[in-house]
């Protein structure tokens, strides 16, 4: 049996507030976490962050820690380890965004900065994997349902409209072409639509229903130009997921690796500093001269604070809001 201080517990309560913790953690009065080591915990020392190495996500990625103080000291471009020096044994590796969900699921990786479309798609509702900090403010997307705006599609607007259509049978269901495998299907059980099949290509997706392959699709998007170019059309209630950068650990690593829990912890309050910052700079930049609470109410409808519980002090908002305080409070496992 291994006690540890939960210092996330005092300043981020719900990083245990998991739903179904399971029965190895238990949560004390006192702020303690107590828990029983269980197998499946490899014997490296050192503390992984897995970050993306190529694509959308690579460069911000660098930027944003950057920004924190946390600047990626990495020897030589084409090397897949680096270090921050600012945060002692710790290693960083660069993989592809879907490799660092699937080395968090198997201990290869404690930490990772991916989008949440990733690791909602990779990472499939385990229990091990933790939403640290759901909005990192940048690879802004949504995925979403797209069909033509031409032929048979040219009325249709929602989903409903669409599903219900009567070309859609059980012989001849509706094609949907996805590199969403796991998202595409769990949403169209949970909506209860019927008569939907789901084919899956690496990309270039927009092409399918021009080339008859395919009669919707389900991708990513985010200025709205694929699916404009390529005639095609979102709908309403076509929205699996909105998505953005987030911070991810393994439970496991959390409770278990000695030294992870004070990592996360230091990485989350730089994020949130530099955060609050870029924050408070946008929300204020316009509004001298606005009262408390045109200020209060500005901030609190900030979408990057979706998901998150602001708390404001007004009296102190007139000095540029140095009370502000954003706190976690439905941390969620996915
Ligand atoms: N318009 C967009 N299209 C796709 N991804 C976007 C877009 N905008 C933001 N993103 C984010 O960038 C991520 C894609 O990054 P990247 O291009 O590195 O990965 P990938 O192409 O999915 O990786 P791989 O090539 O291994 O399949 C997405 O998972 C999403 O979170
Ligand atoms: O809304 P937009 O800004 O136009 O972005 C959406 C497009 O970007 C992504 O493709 P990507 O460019 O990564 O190429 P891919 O089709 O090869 O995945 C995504 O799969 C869409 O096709």
């Amino acid at each position: 049996m291994v006690s540890i201080q939960a210092l996330l517990f005092q300043t981020h309560p719900s990083f245990f507030s998991i739903p179904s913790l399971p029965s190895y953690i238990s949560l004390k009065p006192n702020n303690t976490v107590t828990c029983y080591a269980s197998p499946g915990i490899t014997d490296r020392t050192e503390i992984r962050l897995g970050l993306p190495s190529k694509g959308r996500m690579a460069s911000e990625t660098l930027e944003l820690l950057k920004d924190c103080q946390l600047s990626v000291r990495q020897v030589n471009p084409r090397q897949y380890v680096a270090e921050i020096p600012q945060l002692s044994n710790l290693e960083v590796w660069f993989q592809r965004p879907k490799d660092i969900v699937r080395k968090l699921l198997t201990g290869d990786l404690d930490l990772g900065i991916v989008g949440l479309d990733t690791l909602s798609e990779y990472g499939q509702g385990n229990e091990d994997l933790i939403l640290v900090h759901d909005a990192l403010e940048y690879g802004d997307c949504h995925l979403s349902i797209a069909i033509p705006k031409y032929g048979i599609f040219e009325n249709i607007n929602s989903l409903s409209e669409l599903t219900q259509m009567p070309q859609w049978t059980k012989d001849k269901p509706l094609r949907v072409a996805t590199g969403f495998t796991y998202l595409g299907p769990k949403f169209v059980k949970e909506k209860g639509l019927e008569h939907v099949t789901f084919s899956t290509a690496d990309g270039a997706l927009e092409a399918a229903p021009a080339m008859g392959i395919a009669d919707a699709i389900l991708d990513l998007v985010s200025s709205g130009t694929t699916l404009r170019e390529n005639n095609l059309k979102e709908i309403e209630g076509g929205i699996v997921l909105e998505s953005q950068a987030v911070l991810v650990a393994s439970k496991k690593s959390l409770i278990q690796r000695e030294g992870v829990l004070d990592t996360t912890h230091e990485i989350l309050e730089r994020l949130e500093a530099h955060l609050r910052a870029v924050g408070q700079f946008t929300v204020t930049a316009n509004m001298r001269g606005s009262s408390a609470e045109e200020v209060a109410e500005r901030i609190l409808s900030q979408p990057s604070l979706s998901g998150l519980q602001a708390s404001v002090q007004k009296e102190s908002l007139n000095n540029f809001l140095p009370s502000l305080s954003r706190t976690y409070t439905d941390h969620i496992s996915l």
